[in-house]
């Protein structure tokens, strides 16, 4: 089997800037003398993390708010770079990782299903064949026409969905976005990235509904402040993490 992705200890390193807690006279003082108010100070946000994924693997990754998920993300979508540490992905991604990201506001749905394709590496007839199918899995048939900025949150997200998965990735990256849909509209996503599971492609999916995880992902990854906690079958992932998290299902 191929590898479609590997990381191998990656970080992740920010630089915060921390504002010094001083007196008003202090304050006052720096200013005179032009001296800086605050310190860069570096912050981990992803801190030696590995694993593989090979064809038709699935990973779920979770963590309370702030772990590392989203840069981690980010790091796999090639927005940004590691501080150090090897990531390498074999094959054509399509990322879901902000709500509408690459739709233009004013822009119609179709044209931003037009727009979005290409950006994701379709041309203008791949599109063409397949617009049907993605407007009726986005289930928004009567806004088409309609500029996207007049779109509930919902309606992004189910066009987004049907745009990225449309375009046949090898690898999928999917965040929290899917929350956003109604509860029939998830569990067709789920179908959707099922059925793309059985035909070899690769998923990571962030997200904090543990259950989508547990019915979805193979294994599981948990992050605390940026370190890997555990990294396996995601049944035992996810219970060590309610454990930890100190909730029942
Ligand atoms: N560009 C940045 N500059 C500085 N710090 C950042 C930057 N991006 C993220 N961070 C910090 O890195 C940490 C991890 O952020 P990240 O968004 O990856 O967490 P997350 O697990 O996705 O959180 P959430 O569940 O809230 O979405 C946070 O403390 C955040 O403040």
């Amino acid at each position: 089997m191929s590898l479609h992705i590997e990381v191998e200890n990656l970080c992740k390193k920010f630089q915060l800037r921390q504002q010094r807690a001083y007196s008003l006279s202090k304050i006052i003082h720096q200013f005179i003398e032009r001296r800086a108010f605050s310190e860069m100070k570096d912050f981990w946000a992803l801190n030696g993390v590995s694993f593989q994924m090979e064809a038709g693997d699935s990973l779920g990754v979770i963590g309370v708010n702030g772990s590392g998920k989203s840069t981690l993300l980010k790091l796999l979508t090639g927005t940004m770079r590691p501080t150090s540490g090897r990531i390498t992905v074999n094959g054509r991604r399509s990322a879901l990782i902000e709500l509408g990201a690459g739709f233009h506001p004013d822009f119609s749905g179709r044209e931003n299903v037009y727009l979005n394709g290409m950006i994701l590496g379709l041309d203008k007839n791949q599109i063409r064949k397949k617009f049907d199918e993605i407007v009726e899995f986005a289930e928004i048939e009567q806004f088409i026409d309609t500029p996207v900025k007049y779109y509930s949150s919902g309606m992004y997200a189910r066009l987004g969905f049907a745009v990225a998965t449309a375009v046949e990735p090898e690898i999928l990256i999917v965040d929290e976005i899917l929350a956003v849909g109604d509860m029939a509209f998830q569990q067709k996503c789920a179908r959707r990235i099922e059925e793309m599971l059985g035909r070899g492609i690769s998923l990571v999916l962030v997200s904090h509904g543990t259950d989508d995880i547990r019915r979805i992902c193979r294994r599981t990854l948990w992050l605390h402040k940026g370190e890997p906690m555990k990294l396996g079958p995601s049944g035992e992932v996810l219970d060590s993490y309610m454990n930890f998290m100190g909730v029942e299902e």
